[in-house]
């Protein structure tokens, strides 16, 4: 196993209150497998990849968990030891790539930068970062722009190449797409393709469920900062089991049917104070209509189970109660 999360709870110290980002994740990703995380806006699914990085920023705080990277808990290293690991072993990439890219300076010196940084002689670095343009299907000119000259793909172009300058075991993608258009989004992701090929995890986050179903191994479900359920993308699609995945799916539009595409009722509840019991109980559509579940769903937190092999879900539909 890459990495295993355990029990990680993460919690934004705010003047208004604790938001609970996120509450007891717990899950893991093999070598060379995409996990996709899905989840409306909200449910924690960049708290989870900040916190792998150790990067959560202020006001948060990681208060209980494990990120075992490789045997080794990334929450416990020093600060020389993860900032070898950073970039390097894990790589990052967000939706702006603005956030890792500096405006006022060339984008070659920076892929450089990244590279003489872990100890790449400069030479060896800019022959490297040449190579690393073409992967990424740009000319090698683009190494004497600024970012400002650059499409926003071709931006998301150069955050791919500098992630990819030492081959990461394990790459972070925080809705790297969601800001381009259709064309340019599917080359993007047939580049985070040929990084797995390669042997990367990717841990991925989007909104959007249809394109997690594309790509990659196994999807993650997100609801108001907890995991509601893990599985293979045949498991999710073909027999989804949390109220809410199944929900999600059936947001789905379906270009070849004529259903009525439903978006789930209500809102996402807020993480200051969130719901007993399960966090999805005031939207559930099978607790509201089973009166047997009341005092069950509304009181109890579900745990994690795996229904079947590989097939986690956090619904008491499944813990033996409620049927
Ligand atoms: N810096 C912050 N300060 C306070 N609360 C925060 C901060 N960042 C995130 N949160 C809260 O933590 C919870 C989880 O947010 P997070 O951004 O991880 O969700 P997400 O699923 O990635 O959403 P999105 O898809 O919109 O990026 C939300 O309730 C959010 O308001």
């Amino acid at each position: 196993m890459l990495l295993e999360v355990k029990n990680l709870s993460i919690y934004y110290y705010t003047l208004a209150g604790v938001v609970k980002g996120a509450e007891k994740v717990t899950f893991s990703i093999d070598r060379g497998e995409w996990v996709t995380f899905v989840g409306e806006s909200g449910s924690g699914k960049s708290t989870v990849a900040h916190a792998i990085m150790n990067i959560v920023p202020s006001p948060g705080r990681i208060v209980t968990g494990e990120v075992i990277f490789e045997g080794r808990d990334l929450l416990r290293l020093g600060k020389d030891e993860l900032r070898d690991i950073r970039g390097k072993d894990i790589s990052m990439i967000f939706q702006d790539p603005m956030t890792s890219l500096d405006p006022l300076r060339k984008v070659g010196d920076q892929m450089v930068e990244v590279m003489t940084v872990h100890g790449v002689p400069e030479e060896e670095a800019r022959e490297r970062a040449k190579e690393l343009l073409e992967k990424v299907n740009l000319p090698p000119d683009r190494l004497d722009y600024y970012p400002h000259q650059l499409s926003g793909g071709q931006r998301q172009r150069i955050s791919i190449a500098m992630a990819m300058a030492f081959n990461p075991k394990l790459l972070i993608a925080d809705e790297p797409t969601t800001a381009l258009d259709v064309i340019v989004q599917d080359s993007i992701m047939d580049l985070i393709d040929n990084l797995k090929a390669e042997g990367t995890s990717i841990y991925f986050v989007t909104h959007d469920i249809s394109l997690a179903a594309e790509r990659s191994d196994k999807i993650a479900v997100m609801y108001a900062g907890k995991l509601v359920e893990f599985g293979t993308v045949e498991q999710i699609v073909e027999n989804p089991l949390h109220p809410y995945t199944r929900a999600l799916i059936e947001a789905v539009p379906d270009l070849w049917k004529e259903s009525e595409v439903r978006a789930i009722p209500g809102y996402p509840p807020d993480l200051r104070n969130p719901p007993r019991g399960c966090r999805f109980h005031p939207r559930c559509p099978v607790f509201r209509e089973r009166p047997t579940l009341k005092g069950l769903c509304d009181a109890v937190e579900p745990e994690m189970i795996e229904y079947e092999k590989g097939h986690f879900v956090a619904c008491h539909l499944y813990g033996g109660a409620g049927e």
